[in-house]
């Protein structure tokens, strides 16, 4: 995964004096699946579509397989394929209908656009309802149906917004399935805009985050949790046990002398029956020999990593947003 295929550098765009994208400088992989991640009004949006070329960026570079959205915006256009949230179907007409129309207008002859259709209808798996009223297929569906819609046109990359909204557990995983195939078996470049960390986790090669137009951080999910919380705590351990006794408390307390005394032990905190111990190292074995020792009997023993959820709170809900960009 050397190649680059999405390149945006310093790319800025403002609306009047207000800047909605700033100076964003990011390189994405070819075949690779990326997540942009942020809040409501970051310049996820703007960003895309000033890759797409319709809209002008008011200073940087962009490029999609090589060519300038700006200066080449329809043959970017001819090799990406864009799905937004809810993909405007013509209701009267058949999943299969409708895909024909696209296909057609793509220009593929009528035997090519057959055979492409019936290929891409068996791959999101809609063979079955390809002669149903595409007014009739339920959200999920639909979705397939808007993926293989985009993917008619054979795109080198395809950028996904919101793909997987008010779609039931069954239909996210099938779609996040898919689009994780197409990746990987097709090395489509996958773009993927949401705010569901944990379906961005499940499938992102990497992510990037976006506040206030700027990039504040990239990269996979462990190089960010590692850069982002390795000046505090790394490692959270975390024990259930049973010290409500005045007998239990007291172990409790030389316990936790002990565990503090030890080198990598940064912090214990004791909470009813749970303890919380961080450590710079992974001493989880450490911890639970001692704990075994003293006589607790343990009801659980959890070493916790951080997430996207973790990551995305340390960024915006916890009012923590770094001043320097990615
Ligand atoms: N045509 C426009 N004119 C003026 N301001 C705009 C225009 N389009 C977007 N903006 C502003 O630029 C900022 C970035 O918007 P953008 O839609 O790119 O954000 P986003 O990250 O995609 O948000 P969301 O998650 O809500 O889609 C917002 O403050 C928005 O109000």
């Amino acid at each position: 995964m050397d190649e680059f295929i999405i390149e945006l550098e310093g790319l800025t765009k403002k609306y009047g004096d207000f800047v909605a994208v700033d100076h964003l400088d990011l390189s994405i992989h070819k075949g690779e699946i990326f997540g942009l991640l942020g809040p409501n009004g970051a310049g996820k949006s703007t960003t895309i579509l000033m890759m797409l070329g319709l809209t002008e960026p008011t200073s940087g570079n962009v490029s999609v397989c090589g060519i300038s959205s700006t200066v080449h915006p329809i043959e970017v256009k001819r090799r990406v394929g864009y799905l937004p949230d809810d993909v405007g179907f013509y209701d009267q007409l058949s999943g299969r209908e409708n895909l024909l129309y696209t296909a057609r207008l793509n220009r593929l002859s009528w035997k090519e656009a057959e055979r492409r259709v019936d290929d891409l209808l068996a791959r999101v798996g809609l063979q079955e309802a390809s002669g149903k009223k595409a007014g009739k297929y339920s959200r999920g569906m639909r979705q397939r149906l808007g993926l293989a819609d985009v993917l008619v046109k054979n795109p080198e990359v395809i950028i996904l917004d919101e793909p997987t909204l008010g779609i039931d557990p069954i239909g996210v995983k099938e779609f996040l399935e898919l689009i994780v195939a197409l990746s990987r078996e097709e090395q489509i470049t996958v773009l993927l805009s949401s705010h569901h960390l944990h379906q961005v986790q499940q499938v992102c090669d990497r992510v990037g985050i976006f506040v206030a137009g700027k990039l504040l951080a990239q990269g996979n999910i462990s190089e960010l949790s590692r850069t982002l919380f390795s000046d505090k705590e790394p490692y959270v351990i975390e024990v259930g046990l049973d010290f409500s006794t005045a007998e239990g408390m007291n172990a409790m307390e030389a316990v936790k002398s002990h565990l503090l005394g030890l080198e990598g032990i940064a912090s214990v905190r004791v909470d009813k029956g749970r303890l919380s111990i961080g450590s710079t190292s992974d001493m989880t074995a450490e911890v639970a020999r001692i704990l075994v020792n003293a006589g607790f009997g343990l009801k659980y023993l959890n070493t916790k990593e951080y997430g996207l959820d973790d990551i995305y709170t340390k960024y915006f809900e916890g009012g923590e947003v770094y001043g320097k960009t990615a």
